[in-house]
């Protein structure tokens, strides 16, 4: 399998979504995981939802994938409304959840054959079937280890495998690569771009890293509390928003409270955030900005380790919309 990732160009699809969501309502008691959710979802393509944890990402999928049913409002998978034509939706979708759904004291081929088998899948078929995928994650050679013994890598490769194994034309992919090392999550996005690219499979994976939404999701939304705060293509939401970010890392010793008061105070810096040791804002033009800010904090004898001026990330497209930066959600979530 390739190492290297690299975002999938935008592929323009006409006709029906692969996935569509219409005003999704689902509560659980006082709490309100979805609030309206609405998206669409071109076939071919890797679209993200992106959110803090709680948001409402894995309540989408489940309902998607006919596990749990809205309060109101509907969705489609592969032509199948979810609730009127289940066993329509299942038969077309596959599904990663979080948790790996291999049996551990079974080999790689074996989990990968009982797989196929509950899909239907018969004699030879099954067997090439489960050599093809195998070759294609790499795990030929631990084909016939049990799977107690193997990498959190390989283990994930092996639960994308399983959720492919009958050609779905829709995969579900719940937080991909939670628990990864940075070489197999890069794997792991090399595989999901290939998929689609090159088999057209549709895919949807919910995120909270922010980095694999904007490496992998030709389009993406972002999900806060139960509703779609944004929309767009990675680039599409990043140029959507003015200027540059600036990025202050404070030394250890600074004094955090005297720093972001100085910084807030400057005029020209917007959605100042600070988190931990890093202050983050934007301002229209990162170079000439950079000495006001410094002399702001030497004035305030705040000691300070590297400024760095870079283009928006996804980061600064949440806070825009959310009014609160995503690592602050996501410890009030925690
Ligand atoms: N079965 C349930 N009973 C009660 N509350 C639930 C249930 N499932 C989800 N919730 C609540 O609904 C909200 C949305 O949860 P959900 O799991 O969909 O979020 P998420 O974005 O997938 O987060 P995570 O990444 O942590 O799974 C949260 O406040 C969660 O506590």
């Amino acid at each position: 399998m390739a190492v290297s990732a690299g975002r999938v160009a935008t592929r323009r699809t006409t006709g029906e979504p692969a996935i569509s969501a219409e005003n999704l309502v689902k509560t659980y008691g006082e709490v309100t995981a979805l609030a309206g959710l609405s998206f669409a979802v071109a076939p071919g393509t890797v679209f993200g939802l992106l959110g803090p944890n709680g948001a409402g990402k894995s309540t989408t999928i489940r309902i998607l994938t006919t596990l749990s049913r809205p309060d109101s409002g509907t969705a489609t998978v592969a032509g199948a409304d979810v609730l009127a034509r289940p066993d329509a939706v299942r038969r077309a979708i596959g599904v990663v959840t979080q948790g790996s759904g291999t049996d551990p004291q079974a080999t790689g081929r074996e989990n990968l054959l009982l797989a196929g088998r509950l899909h239907g899948l018969r004699g030879d078929e099954v067997k090439a079937r489960a050599d093809e995928l195998l070759d294609r994650f790499g795990l030929t050679e631990a084909a016939g280890r049990v799977v107690r013994t193997y990498s959190g890598g390989m283990q994930r490769k092996l639960d994308v495998a399983m959720g492919l194994v009958h050609r779905p034309a829709v995969l579900f992919l719940d937080e991909p690569t939670t628990g990864l090392d940075p070489q197999a999550r890069a794997d792991m996005w090399a595989e999901i771009a290939r998929l689609s690219t090159q088999e057209q499979l549709t895919v949807m994976l919910t995120t909270h890293y922010l980095e694999e939404a904007d490496q992998l999701a030709d389009r993406l939304v972002i999900v806060d509390r139960g509703t779609v705060v944004a929309e767009g293509s990675p680039e599409e939401l990043k140029s959507g928003l003015r200027g540059d970010a600036v990025v202050i890392e404070l030394a250890p010793d600074a004094d955090l409270a005297v720093a972001g008061g100085a910084v807030e105070a400057l005029t020209g810096l917007r959605d100042v955030t600070v988190d931990g040791r890093t202050i983050r804002g934007r301002v229209d033009h990162g170079a000439s900005a950079v000495p006001a800010v410094l002399a702001a904090l030497e004035r305030e004898s705040v000691a300070v380790a590297a400024v760095t001026i870079a283009r928006p990330a996804l980061d600064d497209v949440y806070l825009r919309h959310t009014g609160r930066s995503f690592a602050a959600a996501e410890r009030v979530s925690a």
